[in-house]
């Protein structure tokens, strides 16, 4: 097979497309075209030797969705080499931190203070605690303790506490830890601070500056390294050397095969696939790259290749862009044994996991204790010298106590600083979202090998940050799944969207990278339209599930909704009409949104645990909706992102567009739509508005394929 590179592509082409592109242009059988080897703004197609070449000429200049491409023969794209590069991703940092900016000032103006959902006023403050490793926690409610109004303050989220109705208002910075109806708790790191407590107070979120600083900074270095490890990485990463892996000499003795990565006991069940992939993977000198399309594997994957270098007496930096992403593997990491160490805020790790968050794991530690007294024992001299006014002490005797507290206070920063290195030092997996990489906390601190799960999701300067401490990296992801979230359009056309790993599988292709295809987690008939989509036919459905329905799970009763895996209501002409939130940017669609909930009732009428039941909605305004038509049920409602790289028995989606423009917005990027759509394990309920959606190729194609598969129903029948 020979490999052609296509380019440029929007970014919302899906492989089928372009597979059809080449058949039909350059006049081949689609059967005979190989698979795609990455897909982002451009892709990467296998196709026979014997054709190669009078594809790239019938292909090259030819229009893809009314825009002319370049086709060649896949070669290292050309990049701008060393500091080039690295200036114009720092370039495009900015534009985003610009556009960012204008945004907040145009909600603020538009919104004048509370609408626009980033601010929260006229609070008071119910409660105050310590927890998450000594932090003040407060509880704020509304005055008149009202449910609190839609808002953007999630768990998490960097926050500004200030205090209104007074000329010096007095400002805190903050993370939120807790939200509930009426209250919101906020995390704050000044545990002595004086807080006027009869005053009202306004939360506004405010940006992660810290976070894009880091970046900067990983760019910096990337770019000026010199005659070090990480010059060698980027050079292998910028495409100017072609990545190594150890290969066992032909007349090495067994125990020699661990170097080229082979395994000699497998520490989970995995597949032929899987665990070539992890080999590959250990075998790597540089990087590799794990894809896959969803429930293949990928994280169970990474996680098996971090526990075999573990076990090789290597470190490991496991990172992933966002919180509920590190979270993921941290579960499985725990589940399987393993006791990692994770970084950052306590309040952004998921409650249950908070017990291996590095401030929790100082605080118990003995040396952190020690700590503590010292700086107990400093702030009494402070008092003591403080008190001397009405007896004259000695001269000098002030001054003196003074230095000794200043001392004993310098002690105790180094003692909690010696804690935490001693945590860290005896973890040999530190988990960390990948901005939350710090280097005041792992100062000096290098890694074997860095992992980046998700890695499709995130920005190159973001996976910058954790590579500047690894030896090797392996990445992995889905190029079909959702890309990192960038607000400058300008900043995404000249490439802030292409994620490290994406760029990589171009550079390397199929030399770099292995696929996984069985997946453990779809009834075939709701992996289907995905595949076919997406991933040229290959996703295979293993066998454990390719016929699972829902009435096969214990206490579920066998009924058509349970029995089948697969159902679309189409709301056409039912006047289902979407309409825009109030107070913020977001859509809904109210009557929608209680057919879904219906929907959702009768599930667990059938017995379905709410556990295992899930709603997804492209908008916030409709999961707000959800939420307030099933409240107290158990089930959990969110957005595609709040799901990427999570499964449930039982999905229902609601796709919430319905207008007489044909308009869909953001469901144009129809990776969204794949991760929404892969997430179920037995059924999968889609109701959305036909006549809306028909417009759209891909949406047209999805209608058919839930005729096909006997998935198709009106909102007429269901009345
Ligand atoms: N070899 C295997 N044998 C049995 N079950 C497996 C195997 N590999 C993965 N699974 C199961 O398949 C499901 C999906 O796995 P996992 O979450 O690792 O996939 P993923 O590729 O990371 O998914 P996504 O693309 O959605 O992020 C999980 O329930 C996992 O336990």
């Amino acid at each position: 097979m020979a490999t052609l590179h296509i380019d440029p592509l929007p970014r919302n082409a899906t492989p089928g497309q372009v597979l059809r592109f080449v058949a039909e242009i350059g006049k081949i059988d689609g059967k005979r075209i190989g698979k795609i080897v990455f897909l982002g703004k451009g892709a990467t197609v296998e196709v026979p030797d014997t054709h190669a070449a009078k594809l790239v000429t019938a292909l090259d200049g030819a229009t893809f969705r009314e825009r002319p491409v370049r086709v060649r023969f896949a070669t290292a794209p050309k990049r701008e080499s060393g500091p080039g590069h690295f200036d114009l991703l720092a370039r495009l940092l900015q534009l985003e931190a610009d556009e960012e900016r204008r945004q907040m000032k145009e909600r603020a103006a538009r919104g004048a203070a509370a609408g626009d959902g980033t601010s929260l006023t006229r609070l008071v403050i119910r409660e105050e605690d310590i927890g998450l490793a000594g932090r003040l926690i407060l509880t704020l409610a509304r005055v008149n303790r009202d449910p609190l109004p839609p808002n953007r303050l999630q768990p998490g989220a960097p926050v500004l506490l200030t205090q209104t109705g007074t000329q010096r208002p007095a400002s805190f910075r903050g993370v939120v830890s807790d939200r509930a109806e009426r209250t919101i708790a906020v995390a704050f790191d000044q545990s002595d601070a004086e807080w006027p407590d009869d005053s009202q107070w306004r939360l506004d979120l405010s940006p992660d500056e810290a976070s894009r600083q880091r970046q900067l900074a990983a760019l910096a270095r990337a770019g000026a390294a010199e005659g070090d490890r990480l010059a060698e990485l980027r050079a292998v990463l910028l495409g100017e050397r072609p990545p190594e892996f150890a290969v066992p000499a032909p007349d090495a003795p067994p125990e020699r095969a661990k170097d080229a990565g082979r395994v000699a006991t497998w520490l989970s069940p995995l597949n032929e696939p899987q665990r070539d992939a992890v080999e590959f993977a250990l075998a790597a000198k540089d990087v590799a790259v794990i894809h896959g399309p969803p429930g293949t594997g990928k994280t169970t994957t990474v996680v098996e290749l971090i526990r075999q270098a573990v076990r090789r007496g290597e470190k490991v930096l496991a990172c992933a862009p966002s919180n509920a992403a590190v979270d993921n593997m941290l579960d499985k990491l725990i589940a399987a044994g393993e006791e990692p160490v994770r970084l950052g805020h306590p309040a952004r790790v998921a409650p249950h996991l908070r017990d291996r968050a590095l401030d929790l794991l100082v605080q118990a530690h003995p040396d952190a204790r020690q700590a503590r007294k010292f700086a107990r024992d400093a702030r009494a001299l402070f008092r003591k010298a403080d008190k001397w006014t009405k007896n004259k002490p000695m001269p000098g005797e002030k001054h003196a106590l003074r230095a000794e507290a200043r001392d004993l206070l310098a002690i105790a920063r180094r003692t909690e600083q010696l804690a935490v290195e001693r945590v860290i030092n005896a973890a040999p997996i530190v988990c960390a979202t990948l901005t939350g990489v710090d280097s005041e906390t792992l100062a000096q601190r290098r890694f074997d090998l860095a992992v980046l799960d998700e890695a499709c999701q995130s920005t190159e300067p973001a996976s910058w940050v954790p590579l500047l401490r690894a030896n090797r990296v392996v990445l992995a992801g889905d190029p079909c799944q959702l890309p990192p979230t960038i607000l400058s359009p300008q900043a995404a056309e000249q490439g802030l969207e292409v994620s490290l790993m994406e760029r990589v599988m171009a550079l390397h292709g199929s030399a770099v990278s292995r696929l996984l295809t069985v997946q453990y987690r779809m009834h075939a008939e709701i992996m289907g339209f995905s595949s076919d989509e997406f991933y040229s036919g290959e996703l295979v459905a293993h066998e454990s599930v390719t016929t699972h329905r829902l009435c096969d799970l214990p206490g579920v009763r066998a009924e058509p909704l349970t029995e089948l895996p697969v159902k679309f209501i189409d709301t056409a002409g039912a006047s289902y009409d979407e309409e825009a939130e109030e107070d913020t940017e977001s859509r809904l669609n109210p009557q929608e949104a209680t057919l879904a909930a219906k929907y959702v009732r009768a599930l667990l009428e059938a017995g379905v645990a709410p556990a295992d039941v899930a709603v997804i909605a492209p908008y916030s305004g409709q999961v707000r909706r959800l939420r307030e038509l099933l409240t107290g049920t158990g089930v959990e409602i969110d957005s595609v992102d709040g799901f990427q790289g999570r499964e449930k028995e039982a999905v229902v989606i609601s796709l919430v567009r319905s207008n007489p423009e044909g308009e869909i917005g953001f469901l144009g990027d129809v990776r969204r739509t794949n991760v929404a759509l892969t997430r179920a394990r037995r059924k999968l309920i889609v109701v959305g508005d036909s006549a809306t959606l028909a417009n759209h190729d891909f949406y047209q194609r999805m209608l058919t394929y839930f005729e096909t598969v006997g998935a198709y129903s009106s909102v007429w029948e269901e009345a």
